[in-house]
């Protein structure tokens, strides 16, 4: 066993002067961190330093082996361990939690960083978490003089000296389809989009408040935030403050929903008192905005086949203060609720169950978690639950399929195919049904009018959406 697995204290610091890092280093060395103590007064190696501690390290090698398996969601696993080490404060969950995500985020890169160094491969990985959200300097005190040689070697290691998918840190078949879509330098901007965390965005409730309102009671909680620069109820908040004791979250003036997320729901525009079908509802993100759109009239579905989800729903519904919102348990898309409202809805959104790889700022795990042969399933399915929409709208009504997928096969290709059977629907161009909203989008990617979001453009989660009309 390793001196490091055997868990001894590391080494007194380094004397060595490290060497400096590079601007384009992945590993954080910044300008501001306080310099490394060392030793403390008594010349033992110093255990604690900037709220950082040794045991947080273990910690992270710890939950690093347990996320790594790749068997459940990430966010599931830290829950998990989070609740299995309940002692753990909210500074040193967010420390290890953050550690974890960038490891995820970089796993091609730093798994390539990990193969040289000594010591086991885990720990490397969980310094190397820890150097690209802390700064490298932060953990002097906890390195044995070998990690230290390594890690200071590696912050002059150049990215752009990288693979192009080295650097973008994605698995050799998510980048290659990527780049035989998009290009590399499209596919290399997403990648490194794909690397930051996404922001915190909310939506105004405009049946409760007003967006200028609800930024004056945000400013007057001490909290720094803007109005998003699409979503007319859009608000970027600075940094991620702890939202769900304020008084406004709490009575729903305001819920957390990505500006994106936000955009699709003005691509479905219900309007006062139609009836309206969500048939993906999960725990309402969208529904929450499409009822809001219609001023609590008319008649919202909420459908899932997840009754978990569906339960989540409830609070949030009852702090929206929406009285036109029933969620519906379904089975599946063929459930006989469904086929009841055959013909008699105005709109009908889709947010297809999806690989999820347009939300890999914050889901950095689905990158190792799906593959094309998961992908291949989720397209049966989309298209199954399309149809079974599709059936539920009148003539003149329509259809929003969308998705938080980049992935063609997901997308365009669902919609193209459902086109080609269905003579009877048209696509109605985004950009249209925007400008009838005094909304616009920059940089645009569109295929016949379908709408496509990407965080290196538009700083949102990557949606696909396009609007499909019932023409008789
Ligand atoms: C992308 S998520 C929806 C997210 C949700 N619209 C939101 O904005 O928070 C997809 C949802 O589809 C649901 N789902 C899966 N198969 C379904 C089906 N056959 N019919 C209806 N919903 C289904 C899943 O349970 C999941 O909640």
């Amino acid at each position: 066993m390793s001196r490091h697995q055997a868990g001894a204290r590391p080494a007194p610091k380094d004397s060595r002067q490290p060497a400096k890092a590079r601007k384009s280093s992945p590993i954080r060395r910044p300008a501001n961190a306080r310099s490394a103590q060392g030793p403390g007064a008594d010349g033992q190696p110093t255990r604690v330093h900037g709220g950082l501690h040794a045991s947080h390290i273990q910690h992270i090698d710890r939950l690093l082996g347990k996320v790594m398996l790749f068997a459940r969601p990430a966010d599931a696993v830290v829950s998990y361990y989070f609740r299995e080490n309940s002692k753990l404060g909210h500074r040193e969950r967010g420390i290890i939690a953050e550690a974890v995500y960038a490891v995820l985020r970089r796993r091609v890169e730093f798994g390539q960083f990990a193969e040289s160094g000594t010591g086991s491969a885990s720990r490397r990985l969980a310094l190397l978490g820890l150097a690209a959200t802390l700064g490298r300097d932060m953990l002097t005190p906890f390195l044995y003089p070998d990690e230290a040689e390594w890690l200071d070697r590696l912050t002059t290691i150049e990215r752009s000296s990288l693979s192009p998918r080295v650097r973008a840190n994605l698995p050799e078949w998510l980048f290659d389809n990527l780049v035989a879509r998009h290009g590399e330098a499209f596919t290399s901007a997403l990648g490194d989009a794909w690397l930051r965390p996404a922001p915190l965005d909310l939506r105004v409730n405009l049946i409760k408040t007003t967006r200028e309102a609800a930024l004056a009671e945000l400013e007057a909680a001490g909290l720094r935030a803007e109005p998003t620069p699409m979503a007319p109820a859009g608000i970027r908040m600075q940094g991620k403050p702890a939202l769900n004791q304020l008084p406004m979250f709490v009575n729903g003036l305001v819920e957390v929903q990505d500006e994106g997320s936000q955009l699709l729901c003005s691509l479905v525009g219900p309007k006062r008192g139609e009836m309206v079908v969500d048939f993906c509802a999960g725990a309402g993100g969208k529904t929450l905005a499409l009822g809001v759109a219609m001023r609590s009239t008319g008649r919202l579905y909420a459908f899932d086949v997840s009754e978990k989800r569906l339960a989540n729903l409830k609070p949030r519904l009852a702090r929206s203060g929406l009285s036109n919102v029933h969620p519906v348990l379904i089975d599946s898309e063929r459930d006989a609720k469904v086929k009841r409202l055959g013909g008699k809805i105005d709109r009908v959104l889709v947010d297809a169950p999806c690989s999820g790889l347009g939300t890999l700022r914050r889901n950095p795990d689905l990158k190792w978690r799906q593959n094309p042969e998961s992908v291949l399933e989720l397209t049966a399915k989309q298209s199954a639950i399309l149809e079974a929409a599709a059936r539920l709208v009148k003539g003149g009504g329509r259809v929003v399929y969308a998705t938080c997928s980049v992935l063609e096969a997901e997308n365009e290709a669902i919609v193209r195919d459902f086109l080609s059977k269905h003579p009877n629907f048209r696509l109605v161009p985004a950009t249209e049904v925007l400008a009838e909203q005094k909304i616009e989008v920059p940089a645009l990617q569109t295929e016949g009018g379908m709408f496509a979001l990407y965080p290196h453009q538009h700083q949102t989660d990557g949606f696909f959406a396009a609007v499909l009309e019932r023409t008789q």
